[in-house]
């Protein structure tokens, strides 16, 4: 009923966009916590997974037309009875059938356990390389054969593309359509793309054409509404989504929760010529002031504040100066994010220029995000400083961040390989409660010590060192930069020395596929940043395990232990062996500000005594509170824009609007 129910609803989607009272929230977790303690405990599915192989025992030998008929079978009774327990387990034989046909992989029983949580709406923890882009299928064909068009949302495109293109053999066998969309795709494309029965595509390329949805839709809230409107067919041509009905997201600790600091915005252009000057003159303005002197930095390097000299020196600059620059609150507020726009926002780091444009890199996948630009004029400050076209101002005409977004899925699962810290918050927001699959054999992985160094100098001939070694044995290395400079600058190092390499960032993502593919060869080096990080695949040449597997060097940690295990997660997949090491120094970003005094005394004593164990120990555990402070600074912002989205909704609702 509830399948046939999702087609006839019009654009079928939760409309309970406030904050849930506190009765209603605590009933929903308790109902969740009931289901993840008696429905998908652990005898359960065990007994889920036997019965799955039963199935599969009374299919084997079946002819094609014996299985074809099988297949419509189930896809009625899904259609009929919505996903119940008695036919899962048919439809998940005749996945792990059609997989085995098609792309000679047979789901594990780990995996059928994984894709029947994700069936109920849980968030499951498997490990890196288990296999969760096969285990996805299991879900979003069963939920697809039931009637719902599903998503599976990725956190790029490369990985959209390839796990649709990698999966489609399976889905067609079962009869359904699938289809990618990708960021720069055209209208008419998506919203062909998004007729598909499963469509594959990244969270910010989703979330963006619900906004735009949104914008069509604009006031239709109500079903009867849009119901009555249905007959005119005003809206339906202009929709690009089929609704929310059943998102499968993978690496759920990336879009769920890393991407959830920043609200997704549909604006159009609306400033004025003189606001482009104004951003212009504060970075001439800026460039005058001296550190020190005029501004100073607070103690963490997160806040800049202009000294009483550079307040007067800006008064004197400004003197002749009209418009905006009169008033002293907007003129130091200017100067100021002028003066971030300067020394914090660093080139070939957070941003790059290619074609006369600033365009944003995401730290956490080390790509560049097109559509994606700074708030509040920082983008037409950072715009001006590096002497390129300044994009036009614009105003907000929607927006929303992915935590009020994907709460409006009628069903939602996830998956990640790290995701066990964050699983209280994403309960919390998201109401998945997290399960976790163990693997299918015994990890091979084995942690080389870590290298601390007092300084930035010596960390790197470490690095180089560690480099040659692995090349002269012939095992391949992944080395993780932080961003793209470093992996620049150990870049050209590496060429002076003589090392053969290939640098994967987002300055090279065309060849990217062909990296990865060659980066598990014999004495293979790939200097790369986060863009090998989530989600890739390196698969080992013939005899390259008798070498050890691949071998993973994190130069700099990040700011969440996620990401790391994310870059660790490259190496002993599936059971193979493969081996990872951190080389790291005092002068990295992530400690070089961190508690100074105490980053002083552990770089005199590192330098004084660097074999020393407890001092290594000491700035390891020195490492992690700057990590877990920043994970908490980031929780907080988290709440607090999840609070404000609730509290703009609230006030829209008077006007009958949603965004
Ligand atoms: N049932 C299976 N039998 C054989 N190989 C499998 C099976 N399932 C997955 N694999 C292989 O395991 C490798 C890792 O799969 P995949 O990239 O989906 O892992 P993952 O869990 O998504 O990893 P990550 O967390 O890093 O994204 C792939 O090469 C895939 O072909």
């Amino acid at each position: 009923m509830y399948a046939l129910q999702t087609r006839t609803v019009q654009y079928p989607q939760r409309t309970d966009w406030h904050e849930d009272p506190w009765l209603v929230r605590l009933w929903d977790r308790g109902a969740t916590l009931f289901r993840r303690l008696i429905l998908m405990n652990e005898a359960r599915q065990k007994a889920f997974v036997q019965a799955v192989a039963s199935c599969e025992t009374h299919l084997q030998g079946a002819t094609l037309e014996a299985l074809q008929q099988a297949l419509c079978d189930v896809r009625l009774q899904l259609r009929r009875e919505g996903l119940q327990q008695s036919s899962l387990a048919q439809a998940f034989a005749l996945v792990r059938m059609a997989s085995q046909q098609t792309l000679g992989l047979r789901h594990h029983d780990v995996q059928i356990r994984g894709g029947h949580a994700l069936v109920q709406g849980f968030l499951i923890e498997m490990n890196t390389g288990e296999g969760k882009t096969l285990t996805a299928t299991l879900a979003a064909a069963v939920a697809a054969l039931s009637g719902r068009q599903v998503q599976v949302v990725t956190v790029n495109d490369y990985l959209a593309q390839r796990d649709a293109t990698e999966m489609q053999p399976l889905y067609e066998w079962l009869g359904l359509t699938t289809a990618w969309v990708l960021e720069d795709a055209g209208p008419a494309e998506r919203r062909q793309a998004y007729q598909a029965d499963i469509v594959y595509c990244t969270g910010k390329t989703l979330t963006f054409d619900y906004l735009k949805d949104r914008i069509a839709l604009d006031d239709r809230v109500s079903p009867l509404k849009m119901l009555l409107d249905a007959y005119t067919g005003h809206w339906q041509q202009q929709v690009l989504l089929p609704g929310l009905q059943f998102a499968i997201v993978d690496e759920v600790d990336s879009i769920l929760i890393d991407e959830a600091r920043t609200p997704l915005i549909i604006s159009s252009s609306g400033g004025s010529v003189e606001e482009e000057t104004f951003y212009v003159s504060a970075i001439e303005f800026a460039r005058q002031l001296q550190e020190a002197e005029h501004f100073q930095y607070s103690e963490n390097r997160q806040l800049i504040d202009l000294t009483l000299s550079g307040r007067q020196l800006l008064e004197q600059l400004t003197a002749d100066a009209e418009g905006l620059w009169c008033n002293r609150f907007r003129r130091e507020e200017a100067v100021l994010q002028a003066l971030s726009a300067l020394h914090r926002f660093q080139r070939d780091v957070h941003y790059i220029v290619r074609d006369d444009k600033v365009l944003i890199v995401d730290e956490h996948t080390g790509r560049i995000m097109p559509d994606r630009s700074w708030e509040k004029g920082m983008q037409q400050l950072i715009e001006a400083k590096e002497h390129v076209s300044l994009t036009p101002p614009r105003i907000t005409l929607a927006k929303i961040s992915f935590q009020l977004f994907f709460r409006r899925f009628l069903q939602l699962s996830g998956m990640s390989g790290t995701c066990r810290e964050i699983a209280g918050e994403i309960s919390r927001v998201y109401n998945l409660r997290m399960i976790r699959i163990p693997p299918h054999k015994p990890s091979q992985r084995v942690q080389v010590p870590s290298q601390i160094f007092a300084d930035a100098e010596q960390k790197w001939l470490a690095i180089e060192t560690c480099i040659i070694e692995c090349q002269l044995r012939g095992q391949p290395i992944l080395v993780g930069t932080r961003s793209i400079l470093a992996a620049d600058t150990l870049s050209a190092r590496l060429q002076y020395g003589g090392v053969e390499h290939q640098v994967l960032h987002a300055r090279q993502d065309e060849t990217e596929a062909e990296i990865i593919a060659e980066a598990g060869q014999r004495g293979r080096v790939t200097l790369a940043t986060n863009m090998a990080g989530r989600g890739t695949d390196i698969k080992l040449q013939a005899g390259v395990a008798a070498l050890g597997g691949l071998h993973v060097l994190i130069t700099e940690l990040h700011d969440n232990q996620r990401i790391d295990r994310q870059l660790i997660g490259r190496c002993a997949r599936q059971g193979e062996p493969g081996s990872w090491q951190e080389i790291l120094s005092l002068e990295d970003e992530l400690v070089s500000n961190w508690l100074p005094p105490l980053n002083r005394l552990l770089r005199l004593l590192l330098r004084s005594s660097p074999e020393n164990r407890l001092i290594g120990w000491v700035a390891r555990a020195y490492y992690r509170s700057a990590q877990w402070m920043l994970e908490r600074l980031h929780r907080r912002i988290r709440a607090k824009l999840l609070k404000a989205e609730f509290n703009l909704r609230r006030s829209l609702s008077f006007t009958g609007k949603m965004e």
